[in-house]
């Protein structure tokens, strides 16, 4: 979340109309914060201090000429250390403009009540979900999102979900039909017994945990029929789940369920491939229509299955490319003021944090493609417009829809179907304005952030909610692997956008407040980060093959202001984790995760965007899993590092961890041997020593995925060898 520090008010007429929507606080222990970062800061000057010093010192210093090479090489090593300082402090001194005042925010739902007295008053909502490919994304945990987004608290004919399947998979279809059945029994069973979460699956499991009692009493609120109608929902859902599992291992639809639905023969198309194929577009739920009904006879939220269409000719665009089709698609079908966009692992936790579309809100967090609410007319591209933004009938957006029939007539389901369509071609956006000025931006690997700053400079505010019981959860990658190359992709798109006329400075100059420029560079700039960290960690050990001392000796004074900087910078994270809720282990995990993200994603992420700017490489988005295999989720749960890949990130992994070890290996071997300079050796280069050291802590799992561990979470041998071979040869080449 990006810093927010616009004022905050809110108009009150027309009596209860304009009565505040939400509130927000600022954090507490600011000055506590405040002393402990200019602290920090002021031993980042003393470090910078202490070595211009002695670089400028050395310049005037005279050696003999023995020394003088030596002397000549430590002075660049020293200077390249003061380049990684200094922007080291820079990059510090963006992170504290991007801490400096949070803001919290909480809603006020009486108001909400009180404005919308009437139901219908309420606008409605579009909520997207996207899906890419049935193998990652199994349906199953798919249609859980989608079942958990269909049954918020808020008025059912109010809300429309649209799925969009990259994959274009018949099973995705498949699950999808069979959760428009399974939610004619699942809403009426949420509204009655009033549970949390809603997806089936999260909340099935969260009612299985092994109680800490034997038997315990059902909590005084616990509505009698309750175990009853879970019991039975329950099956309901197994079966269903029986069903979709069948039909992937079977991999095909069977005749028999072919014949349920007409949406089937879309698949029977000659042509239909996962890269290849016509639009489909089936409404699975027709809002509109009196008979969709739960069990109950409660109208159910529209629902609709869309695989916008491709051919190989033209550029699919992704995520963006995706989420524009549904903008024109549901425009055509719902037309939405409020659209909730959300990947499809995010499942609903919260079933009324819909109410709180983050609509009037301020300030400035990004855009990060799931969990955000937006106007409809922010996201088309639209600029804010005062006046035209007093809203007084929500439900104005809408007229033009209901108007579309001809003579007054509704138009039936699957003539809308065919109608839409065309909005989903490939060739609709030639020559227009999409994916630049309309809708989510192409060409970026993240369109959700560039996106959400093109918004903020047309005016737009928005604001970050965060509700006690959390508004969504959903999957993170669970491989380190993963997650290295998730935030590849991640520092790939943002240093692009850095580099980029969407660059904050540029595009955001007099249109976001210059606070908010900077903060977004603490996501822009973490690719070039890699170089500061690849420098701190890689010479300082080559000179200790060498013997040349780059920091003050360990009884100087000038030692303190790096004691400080490490002991308070890590005391301080360590306590926010910890608070947070984790463990010491997570912590420890998360450093190194740190390190490993700098020392590879970073890399290979400012290597790539400049391959790119040069036009050698070309924009790719690769999905992230989100299924495990059992074992390596058992290793998960045990806080066990993952490797078993052979990744040309784990090779540089594995090198410079190695290269660390080998380098404090030799001059503690060198101390041992001549035990008479040995006290002066760790004088000279104690505080280089405790730096490596602190890199091969960091590296403990790294080297024993290597040589150690058995199971297949270990390095594989291919990559240990290659490194071993780098790093050894790196090391010979320091000693001559
Ligand atoms: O061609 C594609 C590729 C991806 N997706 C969907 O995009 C979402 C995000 O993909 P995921 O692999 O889960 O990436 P993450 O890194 O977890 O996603 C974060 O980062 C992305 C930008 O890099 C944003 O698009 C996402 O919204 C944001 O949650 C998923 O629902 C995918 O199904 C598509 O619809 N079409
Ligand atoms: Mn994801």
């Amino acid at each position: 979340m990006a810093a927010v520090d616009w004022d905050i008010h809110e108009e009150e007429e027309e009596g209860n109309r304009y009565l505040p929507l939400f509130e927000a606080k600022s954090a507490k222990g600011r000055i506590a914060y405040w002393i402990y970062a200019v602290s920090v800061y002021v031993a980042i000057a003393l470090v910078c201090f202490n070595r211009l010093i002695h670089l400028l010192l050395q310049i005037v210093t005279e050696e003999d000429d023995d020394d003088k090479l030596m002397m000549r090489r430590r002075w660049w090593c020293m200077g390249g250390l003061l380049m990684a300082e200094l922007w080291y402090s820079f990059y510090y001194f963006i992170t504290q403009i991007l801490r400096s005042n949070p803001i919290y925010y909480s809603t006020l739902k009486k108001n909400l009540c009180r404005r919308y007295e009437e139901e219908k008053l309420l606008p409605s909502v579009d909520i997207f979900v996207c899906t890419a490919n049935d193998q990652m994304e199994p349906p199953l945990m798919v249609i859980n999102t989608v079942l958990s987004l269909m049954s918020y608290n808020y008025p059912s004919n109010k809300l429309n979900v649209y799925l969009s399947d990259d994959g274009a998979s018949v099973f995705m279809f498949y699950a999808l039909l069979e959760a428009s059945r399974f939610s004619k029994h699942w809403l009426p069973f949420c509204n009655q017994f009033n549970i949390e979460p809603r997806s089936p699956s999260a909340y099935f499991s969260s009612i299985s945990q092994p109680q800490p009692q034997p038997q315990p009493p059902p909590p005084p609120h616990q509505h009698p029929l309750l175990p009853n109608r879970c019991l039975s929902i329950k099956q309901l859902y197994e079966e269903m789940e029986a069903r979709i599992e069948e039909s992937m291992k079977a991999g095909k639809i069977s005749e028999q369920v072919k014949q349920q639905h007409v949406g089937f023969g879309e698949w029977d198309v000659f042509t239909c491939t996962r890269k290849d194929h016509q639009t489909i577009l089936q409404i699975l739920i027709d809002g509109r229509d009196d008979d969709a009904v739960d069990v109950e006879g409660r109208p159910l939220p529209t629902l609709v299955y869309m695989a916008r269409e491709k051919r190989p000719q033209y550029h699919h665009n992704f995520k963006a490319g995706a989420m524009n089709a549904l903008i024109r698609v549901s425009s055509r079908i719902s037309n939405s003021p409020v659209i909730l966009n959300v990947d499809c692992d995010m499942y609903s936790n919260n079933s009324e944090s819909v109410e709180f579309p983050g609509l009037n809100a301020n300030g400035g967090p990004m855009y990060i493609g799931t969990g955000c609410f937006h106007r409809r007319d922010a996201l088309s591209g639209l600029k804010y417009d005062e006046k035209a933004n007093k809203i007084h009938d929500w439900n104005d957006h809408q007229k033009h829809i209901t108007d579309n029939g001809t003579d007054g007539l509704k138009e039936s389901a699957r003539m809308l179907e065919e109608t839409s369509k065309i909005l989903a071609s490939c060739t609709y956006e030639q020559d227009t304005q999409w994916g630049k000025e309309m809708g989510l931006k192409y060409g970026c690997p993240v369109e959700d952030v560039i996106t959400g700053l093109s918004i903020q400079c047309k005016g737009w505010r928005s604001a970050y909610y965060n509700p006690k019981r959390k508004g969504f959860l959903g999957v993170a990658p669970t491989t380190l692997l993963q997650t290295l190359i998730q935030h590849k992709r991640w520092a790939e798109g943002d240093f692009q956008i850095f580099l980029s006329k969407h660059c904050p400075f540029l595009l955001g100059h007099r249109k976001i407040p210059l606070k908010l420029q900077i903060s977004y560079c603490n996501y822009l700039l973490w690719a070039p980060n890699s170089l500061a960290t690849l420098f701190y960690i890689l010479v300082p050990s080559f000179c200790l093959i060498k013997g040349i001392s780059l920091f003050p000796q360990l009884s100087s004074i000038w030692i303190l202001p790096y004691a400080y900087i490490i002991t308070a910078t890590y005391a301080f994270s360590a306590a926010e984790f910890l608070y947070s809720g984790s463990t010491a282990r997570g912590w420890l995990n998360d450093q190194r995760i740190w390190l490993y993200k700098r020392v590879t994603s970073y890399l290979f992420a400012l290597t790539e965007t400049i391959l790119k700017l040069l036009g050698f490489a070309k924009s790719g988005f690769v999905i992230t899993t989100k299924v495990a295999e059992e074992d390596v989720s058992y290793r998960y749960e045990q806080e066990m590092m993952e490797f078993g890949a052979a990744s040309p990130m784990f090779k540089v992994l594995g090198t410079t961890a190695l290269f660390c070890l080998f380098s404090l290996a030799s001059v503690v071997v060198r101390s041992i041997r001549d035990p008479q300079r040995a006290i002066l050796v760790v004088n000279e280069l104690g505080s280089q020593m405790i730096l490596s050291s602190l890199v091969v802590v960091i590296n403990l799992p790294l080297y024993n995925a290597m040589f150690f561990r058995k199971d297949t979470g270990g390095m594989p041998f291919s990559v240990t060898f290659q490194s071993l071979v780098l790093a050894s040869m790196a090391y010979l080449l320091a000693l001559y």
